[in-house]
């Protein structure tokens, strides 16, 4: 029986992992085989990637695969979106990768806006949320401050491009990932000249753009021999996190709204055309690219970074707790005594998370956190409400009916936001597959390979592999309403 046998590389702002996906007739079997951490590290107040960490934890990897006797197929990076890495005319990475958190495009779409081209005419052209870090802001913001990496660059190439070239020595762009930059046209799916000249950047800076299930090309010679891999193919897959983990979505219809949860929540729905409008353009949606020249049509939510941040506070004050005692702790506390706007420019990147809560209590007349499970509970209960507020958009834009929340990603683990979510929705929630990303980066590896045609095929292979838990209402919203009324004083602009 013929067997293939997928490497998945699901790179996230805080954590990496390598699984080894392994297909027989109509069944996949999947197992991580490598997993490290990944952060955005500060230097001379500047903020990078330090992406040959990550270029060596690839390597860590594929020597496991080497020394396992594990015969790949081929290989898929996927990662964060909007950050790029840039190349010199002989090759050379000129610098670390600068980090979407950097504050050096804080207060740039403004400026941008008012000296080259207009807020709503940026939007019409891309259909792609205004957000400080979108790689046209980046790009202006270094050609604004004469940084030198791109005085020399000769390509630049987003994260997933950046790591294939290191590992293949080819370039390319991937679409759904470029997609993410603002500097995509969604109905032609190429880069738009006229932005990428407003940025003051040549069009020669991007290669043209391939999609997903693109060989990138093989190994290099010194890899295959170093790792005892081969020379194996690296495919282009969905190289955005989110496009994989949507391509993943394990459902057979299109009525669904999805929510990847991470660091970030990505809300949204899977659509055959953008939808570029009045009301999508002042509720500052966005219109990614996903599989199959679907569209992804969503909102950024700042999601566990929340939790994250404060988790690695409260592990510096000697206190690392997992996220079952974190539940714990929460469920003793009273319910919507204190909430947040997730997406409040005071959580980017604060110095002390707990703090930037308190202070955000403190200036709407809340009362402050005051033990961990109080935080806990002000981070869930203020997601929940994000997801029904986004989720009320969405209803009145979807060409479709939405019968119920798919959430995937690490959130999908999460049972009590999950039962939080379906009460405040009033929707069923469909939780998992949690490594959602890294299925979808396996998945189009494997249709590459031929072994399935389509998203739907893919996303059957998944149900039959992989059963998700099914979360109902169990009480009316009526109980939520005051603290939603509350909540959505706190968002209004
Ligand atoms: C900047 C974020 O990384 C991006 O908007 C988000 O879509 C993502 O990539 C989440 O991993």
């Amino acid at each position: 029986m013929e067997v293939n046998t997928f490497l998945a590389f699901d790179i996230g702002a805080t954590s990496g992992r390598a699984v080894v996906m392994t297909f027989s007739k109509d069944q996949f079997e999947m197992k991580e085989i490598h997993r490290f951490s990944n952060g955005i590290m500060e230097l001379h107040g500047r903020y990078y990637w330090d992406i040959y960490h990550i270029y060596k934890e690839i390597k860590k990897a594929l020597c496991y695969c080497g020394k396992e006797n594990i015969h790949l197929t081929s290989i898929g990076i996927d990662t964060w979106g909007v950050d790029f890495g840039l190349i010199g005319a002989d090759g050379v990475l000129l610098a670390l990768p600068r980090a979407y958190r950097d504050s050096f495009t804080e207060g740039v779409p403004e400026k941008f806006f008012q000296q080259r081209m207009s807020q709503m005419d940026v939007y019409k052209r891309t259909g792609i949320q205004i957000m400080n870090f979108n790689s046209l802001f980046q790009l202006y913001q270094m050609k604004e401050e004469h940084y030198s990496p791109l005085e020399q660059a000769a390509k630049a190439l987003f994260i997933p491009d950046l790591l294939s070239y290191l590992l293949t020595g080819n370039c390319v762009c991937e679409y759904t990932d470029a997609s993410t930059a603002q500097l995509v046209n969604p109905y032609t799916k190429e880069m738009d000249a006229e932005l990428l000249c407003a940025a003051g950047v040549s069009t020669s800076l991007f290669e043209k753009i391939v999609f997903p299930g693109t060989v990138v090309g093989s190994l290099t010679d010194s890899l295959s021999k170093e790792t005892g891999v081969g020379s194996i193919p690296v495919i282009a897959v969905a190289g955005h996190d989110t496009a994989s983990a949507v391509a993943a979505v394990p459902t057979t219809d299109r009525n669904f709204a999805y929510l990847s949860s991470g660091t970030w929540s990505l809300m949204g729905i899977e659509t055959e055309e953008p939808i570029i409008s009045e009301e999508s353009y002042q509720e500052n949606f966005t219109n990614e690219g996903g599989i199959d020249g679907t569209i992804r049509f969503l909102k950024n939510i700042t999601g566990m970074w929340l939790l994250e941040r404060c988790r690695e506070e409260w592990k510096r004050e000697g206190k690392d707790y997992s996220y079952t005692e974190l539940i714990a702790l929460m469920e003793k506390e009273a319910p919507f005594r204190s909430l947040v706007n997730p997406n409040a420019a005071c959580f980017a990147n604060p110095q002390n998370m707990q703090d930037a809560i308190s202070q955000f209590c403190r200036d709407s007349n809340q009362s402050e956190p005051e033990t961990v499970g109080q935080y806990v509970r002000c981070i869930f209960e203020s997601l929940a409400f994000s997801y029904r507020k986004v989720l009320t958009f969405l209803k009145q834009v979807a060409p479709f009916p939405i019968h119920r929340l798919h959430v995937i990603g690490g959130g999908a683990k999460n049972d009590f936001l999950n039962q939080l979510v379906a009460d405040v929705i009033q929707l069923p929630v469909v939780a998992g597959p949690s490594e959602a990303t890294a299925v979808g980066n396996g998945l189009v590896q494997a249709r590459a390979a031929g072994l399935v045609c389509d998203r739907w095929e893919m996303r059957r292979f998944i149900l039959s592999s992989l059963s998700p838990q099914i979360f109902v209402p169990q009480k009316e919203f009526e109980m939520y309403k005051d603290a939603y009324q509350k909540f959505l004083s706190l968002t209004s602009k």
